[in-house]
């Protein structure tokens, strides 16, 4: 019968002992002492010994003494508060170096009497769970400063080192696909070395262009897993083993219509295939970047249209109101004249009657590039309307009879570009051209920020401009002339 009895017990014992082995958490049992009493497979991985070896020994056997002492501290509080207690610790596994960071939850362990013999320990390994909690985190910040008017390139690189921070072995990068969608740049890799990032920089999309220029160019993501004896990187192996790179996974950022905007792509120093938490982070990654670059290209957008002609893409009479507005204050700074002028071109109305106004949109779009060609990259060329024009030249100079004559210098050289003949392309026969004669009368007005507001300059300017139409077209006239 006793011997029936210690059957059925082992029976159980092994069952108990197969359940334990069969849990992913860790399970132990210590003693008052802290002395090991028994634990599970899970548990003989985090230190790297068989149970056998870990029973009758003491947590200072295993790890450091720092470590051995919080385990020991948080056994105590279990203990005293009678019920379970939890705490959470990064801890390193023995048997092959990996980190987890480990939920513990300890129980007082009590005999039949009641009396507290021990302390029983579930470890769960919450890495995952924490990083996504940690990722939420970063994405509601990257969200959050897309509603501000940071720079692109400032959340950009927030992303990437908030990714970089969640991850301490990944280095990411951004690239951005060009308007042709043929070359990927203005790269965003803080962590990556300076001459990598600049051999890289414009590099043509393709098949086997490393795995970013195959990524942008099949949309689809890239896993190098092995740069070393991968054949897309085979033309840049020298380059990335220079900047100590092993892999690189790229994500293509795509837009909601689908279309490529960039790619995100995380790199590692050795030897890397991602995990399918680590591709939950490039692709979220790739859909914060991809969210951010339309956010902004849409406020661009807007700007556009907001600030500028769609026709010759010249500021619009709104921005240069503020353009003209900066320049009276650096006047008053500077006490340098500034001069606007009143461009309306002679003759333009025929090139409608006669080839259609898609002809006159070609003038148009001439005349704006002459215009621009004469004056300095800190000029101002606005279109006002139709076919008239205006120049604000800003910061001449102290002196007012220099400002003129830099001015009436400007003047000739537009009235001259102006009036050379346009030679423009029409459909009516492959290759024809027309060819239309059209000048322009320029009204100028030099002033200094004082005693003087924007419209009185626009209304100076244009009168001028009107006296010149009077003498017959193709002539600058000056406000001050007027008066005189
Ligand atoms: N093609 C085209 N024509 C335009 C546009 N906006 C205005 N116009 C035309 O530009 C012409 C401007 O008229 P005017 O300034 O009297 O023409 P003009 O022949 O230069 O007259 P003068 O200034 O007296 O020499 C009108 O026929 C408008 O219809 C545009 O965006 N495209």
């Amino acid at each position: 019968m006793n011997k029936l009895i210690s059957t059925l017990s082992q029976v159980d014992d092994d069952r108990l002992r197969t359940i334990l082995q069969a849990i992913p958490d860790l399970i132990w049992l210590k003693d008052m002492n802290g002395v090991y009493l028994t634990c599970n497979h899970r548990f003989e991985q985090f230190f790297g010994a068989l149970e056998k070896d870990i029973i009758g020994h003491t947590d200072y056997d295993f790890v450091s003494k720092e470590l051995a002492d919080s385990f020991r501290e948080n056994d105590r509080i279990a203990m005293m508060k009678g019920g379970p207690s939890k705490n959470e610790e990064w801890v390193t596994f023995a048997d092959d170096g990996h980190q987890e960071l480990l939920e513990a939850t300890k129980t007082p362990l009590l005999d039949k009497e009641g009396q507290l013999i021990g302390v029983l320990g579930i470890s769960r390994d919450i890495t995952q769970r924490k990083k996504s909690e940690m990722f939420e985190k970063f994405r509601s910040s990257t969200l959050e400063l897309l509603t501000g008017d940071t720079p692109l390139t400032v959340i950009l690189e927030f992303i990437v080192q908030g990714v970089e921070q969640l991850n301490s072995a990944m280095n990411c990068s951004i690239l951005l696909l060009d308007e042709e969608g043929k070359h990927l740049g203005h790269g965003i890799a803080p962590s990556l070395p300076a001459f990598y990032n600049a051999a890289i920089d414009g590099v043509a999309i393709g098949m086997g262009v490393g795995s970013c220029g195959t990524a942008a160019y099949t949309g689809e993501r890239v896993i190098v897993e092995d740069i070393a004896t991968h054949p897309y990187w085979a033309p840049y192996k020298t380059l990335a083993a220079k900047a100590g790179l092993g892999a690189c996974w790229s994500e293509p950022i795509r837009s909601s219509f689908n279309q490529v905007l960039g790619t995100f792509a995380i790199y590692h120093k050795d030897k890397n295939y991602p995990s399918e938490a680590d591709i939950y982070v490039i692709e979220q990654s790739a859909h914060l970047a991809s969210i951010a670059i339309e956010r902004k290209l849409l406020e661009e957008k807007v700007r556009q249209l907001a600030f500028y002609d769609t026709l010759t893409n010249l500021p619009n009479r709104r921005l240069l109101k503020e353009r003209l507005n900066q320049a009276m204050s650096v006047s008053k700074r500077t006490h340098c004249y500034c001069a606007l002028m009143f461009i309306d071109l002679d003759n333009f109305k025929p090139i409608n009657d006669m080839h259609g106004h898609g002809i006159g949109d070609l003038l148009l779009i001439d005349a704006a590039k002459r215009l621009k060609s004469c004056v300095r990259e800190m000029d101002t060329v606005a279109r006002f309307g139709g076919d008239e024009f205006v120049v604000l030249l800003s910061e001449l100079d102290v002196d007012q009879a220099i400002s003129t004559s830099q001015a009436q210098r400007v003047a000739q050289k537009i009235r001259a570009a102006l009036s050379v003949p346009y030679v423009l392309p029409t459909d009516i026969l492959p290759a024809a051209t027309i060819e239309h004669r059209c000048t322009a009368s320029i009204g100028v007005t030099v002033f200094l920020n004082q005693g003087i507001n924007q419209d009185d300059i626009l209304k100076q300017a244009d009168a001028a401009m009107y006296e010149a139409k009077e003498a017959g077209g193709n002539s600058i006239r000056f406000h001050d002339n007027l008066k005189n």
